[in-house]
């Protein structure tokens, strides 16, 4: 594999060991990493550094692009490795940790980690270590699965470790569209003026001298576990793709819609797969992360192109599409994450954004990312890149979590990620609620009759009422507006006797 997939001689010689990479790696440095929501992370010499920590203990802040697989973040935990991590991830062992204090966590908009590094706001990286697919001729590094923030790092970085995988299609070639932004404050505009649009080299374009390291490895990405799509997905399905119908019937979208964002997890993968028996045509997408749902979109025909920051599969939606890659090559790109999440970009092409919500409230703020406002989830990921910048940003959740017991719509969300000037359609699977161009008072009612379950409607409403009666442009009970995160505490449930 080595002369094909690293075809400048000069570089052949740098091929060594995992062990031998992770060598470079010091106690106190900033290493970026390749991986984006568990799509083409490095998978060897992470496991390297983890297994050296318990005789030559080190630690050192990780960036990424998102979460990664292979239990990558688990392991560096569990041999206490990491110092701080940042922007994204969704690992129990390391969520622990970070509830604990272990480790610290910085929860960034996906969009803003290598601005920050390249305007020197952060620590710059250290070592780079990146997954490819090859290295060109010119010694240009080819990732793999993913783009997110490799081409930053690798090309920030005082040194690279290449991670060759084999396993990964060399037809993956192509398939990227690497543009780094200028500097500002006299940078020109980003000319991606569709999601198709294609602006830059199939390739990280390194100086050859700083790749230090090759390791040769084989180990595929981690599958996706998604749940298969449920009821209450369908329905909360169901009411997006009626509501969107009606804008189409109104004039304000054609059947094509706009390109469409869609985030992490179970609930906006099955809201996608809806789509696949929707009325709309020639779709297409401006998104993150590409999951099964975009794979069937395209094979029905209803999706034309998609363009993301990486591809996260489950194992036989990934087994039946890597092998055929090719076919699908003239209708995917993956780009750095900056780019996938530009604010210019979504703002430009009016990107329909659905991500999902924790929790939401009553006049339509919403919590990505905090459990009882204290303990983290994941992070924001590329939710507030979207929701801040689209054309409408809709959040869906399914009314109730654990068993009913909690009501995911809430007098008073505990952590506001996205605030109510960001948020404009809430769905749950008894309805949606149209915020747009509504005052708080108006989002109050139409949240609480449409999105909340009716096991808490009359405790929302009776909230609500008191609220009122004390005025304000946004009414609450202070004093109780966390009172049903209180009584889950001390209930089990959120419902008041
Ligand atoms: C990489 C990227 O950035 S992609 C772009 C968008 N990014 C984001 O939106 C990041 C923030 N979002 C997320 O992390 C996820 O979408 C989540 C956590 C909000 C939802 O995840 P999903 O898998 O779609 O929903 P799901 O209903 O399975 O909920 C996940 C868990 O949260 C729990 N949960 C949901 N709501 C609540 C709540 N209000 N309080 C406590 N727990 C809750 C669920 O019970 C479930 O727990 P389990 O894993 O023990 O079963």
């Amino acid at each position: 594999m080595s002369k094909d997939r690293i075809r400048r001689p000069s570089l052949l010689s740098k091929v060594v060991s995992a062990d031998q990479a992770a060598s470079l790696i010091h106690d106190g440095m900033t290493v970026g990493m390749s991986g984006f929501t568990r799509a083409g992370e490095a998978k060897a010499v992470p496991l390297a550094l983890a297994a050296r920590n318990a005789a030559h203990p080190i630690k050192i802040t990780l960036l990424t692009g998102a979460s990664l697989g292979n239990n990558i973040d688990k392991l560096l935990t569990e041999a206490g490795v990491l110092a701080r991590r940042l922007p994204f991830q969704s690992d129990a062992t390391l969520r622990n940790a970070i509830n604990q204090g272990d480790v610290l966590f910085i929860d960034q908009h996906l969009s803003e980690t290598v601005e920050f590094l390249r305007s020197h706001q952060m620590k710059p990286v250290d070592v780079a270590i990146i997954e490819a697919v090859a290295i060109t001729e010119d010694g240009g590094i080819v990732p793999t699965t993913s783009v997110g923030n490799s081409a930053s790092f690798a090309l920030s970085a005082k040194q690279i470790i290449v991670e060759l995988n084999s396993s990964h299609a060399a037809e993956l070639e192509g398939l990227h569209d690497i543009y780094i932004p200028g500097k500002r404050p006299l940078r020109d505009s980003i000319p991606v003026v569709a999601s198709n649009s294609r602006i830059g080299t199939h390739a990280i374009p390194v100086n050859p001298d700083n790749i230090a390291a090759i390791v040769l490895t084989d180990k595929f990405d981690s599958p996706a576990s998604l749940a298969a799509p449920d009821s209450e997905t369908i329905a909360i399905a169901a009411h997006l793709t009626d509501f969107l119908s009606n804008e189409v019937k109104q004039g304000r979208l054609s059947n094509s819609l706009n390109p469409l964002q869609a985030g992490i997890g179970n609930i906006a993968n099955s809201v996608l797969y809806g789509l696949v028996h929707s009325p709309f045509e020639q779709l297409t997408m401006y998104s993150e992360v590409l999951q099964d749902s975009t794979v069937a979109l395209l094979d029905s025909g209803k999706l034309v192109f998609a363009s993301g920051a990486s591809m996260t599969l489950s194992q036989p939606v990934a087994d039946a599409f890597f092998p055929h890659i090719a076919k699908y090559k003239d209708r995917l790109v993956l780009r750095p994450q900056e780019i996938s999440n530009h604010p210019e970009i979504i703002r430009r092409l009016g990107i329909i954004a659905i991500n999902t919500a924790l929790e939401c409230d009553i006049y339509g703020n919403v919590n990505s990312t905090h459990v009882n406002g204290t303990h983290m989830m994941n992070g924001i990921g590329g939710s507030g890149d979207f929701a801040r910048n689209a054309y409408m940003a809709i959040f869906v959740a399914k009314s109730t979590a654990k068993d009913g017991a909690i009501s995911t719509v809430v007098p008073m969300v505990t952590h506001c990620d996205h605030n109510e000037h960001d948020v404009d359609i809430l769905v749950t699977e008894h309805g949606l609620a149209d915020l747009r161009a509504l005052a708080p008072r108006e989002r109050a009612k139409i949240v609480i009759n449409n999105c909340v379950d009716p096991a808490y409607r009359d405790q929302a409403l009776d909230y609500h009422n008191r609220a009122l009666a004390r005025g304000g442009q946004t009414p609450h009970v202070l004093e109780e507006a966390f009172s049903w995160h209180q009584q889950r505490a001390k209930t089990g449930s959120m419902r008041l006797s």
